[in-house]
């Protein structure tokens, strides 16, 4: 397993949270049952996740290295790696099901529906263009904005991931910034088209303690601001506490347990959960857990 990030050196994001509440609107992402199938060994990798996110939730998936995580986030982009399939149940962006769509209708349709954040973010970033360029890019491509309008596009949006000086940052080649810059420039790629969802897969686990509460504070003031719903994948409950509404834990591509974050890691009914949880209760995880009758 990946190793623990001490929960003492988090800090609670500052955006207001939006609390889960009992009227919950439409869905906008929809895991029913699903199933991944490695071609290759005949085998199910990921049976059975269902959940349900709607705009402005936060959902969690935690477990260990290998449990499934991010075939589940690829299979909600419809980015499966070609030797694993979708075998079985659904999955629904805003009503549609996606593993239906062909591969072109798509792609047209992502980047203004889900988008994702990944680890390393200069792999996502070509090292020999401008990064303002490569988001204008986007901008011109999947909201056909003209040229003019998508370098004013692209400054805003590094303004919006909080960039000090985005002009400056706009001229930049990604050689040229630091690892919590490029995530935020990433984030700022990642929403360009306005996406109603935003995957975060271990999007912090690489940046020191301090810019990982920074970006973890921007995700939920855009996911607040905009009503994105959230899916954070991560080894560290403390991020998972601090972020989300629900948590969902995985073991070897099953789903061992599921619930309100408060009612999972406060009282933790599988014993691999439990697990987790003591793994990180010497950090004091309670401090980052909403009050337990809110669970
Ligand atoms: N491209 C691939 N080719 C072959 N096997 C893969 C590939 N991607 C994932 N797997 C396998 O599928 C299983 C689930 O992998 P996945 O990446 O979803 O796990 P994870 O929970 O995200 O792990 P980690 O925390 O290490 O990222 C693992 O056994 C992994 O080795």
């Amino acid at each position: 397993m990946t190793s623990l990030t001490p929960l003492s050196e988090h800090r609670p994001a500052e955006a207001p949270r939006t609390e889960p509440s009992g009227d919950r609107g439409a869905p906008v992402l929809s895991l029913r049952d699903l199933r991944i199938t490695d071609r290759v060994t005949g085998r199910d990798t990921v049976h059975g996740v269902d959940f349900t996110l709607a705009a402005g939730e936060t959902l969690g998936i935690v477990g260990e290295s290998g449990s499934g995580k991010t075939l589940t986030c690829r299979a909600a982009l419809g980015i499966l790696p070609p030797r694993f399939e979708v075998t079985g149940g659904s999955v629904e962006i805003a009503g549609t099901d996606i593993t239906t769509l062909t591969p072109r209708a798509w792609t047209e349709l992502r980047a203004s529906t889900i988008s994702a954040v990944f680890q390393d973010p200069a792999s996502y970033l070509n090292p020999s263009i401008r990064v303002g360029a490569q988001i204008a890019e986007v901008l011109r491509v999947k909201k056909g904005l003209k040229r003019r309008e998508a370098r004013d596009g692209a400054v805003e949006l590094l303004a919006a991931v909080h960039l000090r000086d985005p002009e400056l940052v706009h001229g930049q080649y990604p050689y040229e910034l630091s690892g919590g810059m490029l995530q935020r420039v990433l984030i700022a790629t990642a929403i360009a088209a306005g996406p109603r969802i935003l995957i975060a897969d271990e999007a912090t686990t690489a940046l020191d303690v301090t810019v990982q509460a920074e970006i973890l504070d921007l995700l939920a003031e855009l996911r607040d601001r905009t009503g994105m719903a959230l899916v954070v994948v991560s080894h560290d409950l403390a991020v998972v506490a601090q972020l989300c509404d629900q948590v969902l834990v995985l073991r070897r591509g099953e789903v061992v347990e599921q619930g309100p974050t408060a009612r999972v890691l406060h009282h933790p009914r599988h014993t691999y959960t439990r697990l987790l949880v003591t793994e990180h209760e010497e950090y004091g995880l309670e401090k980052f857990l909403r009050p337990e009758e809110d669970a």
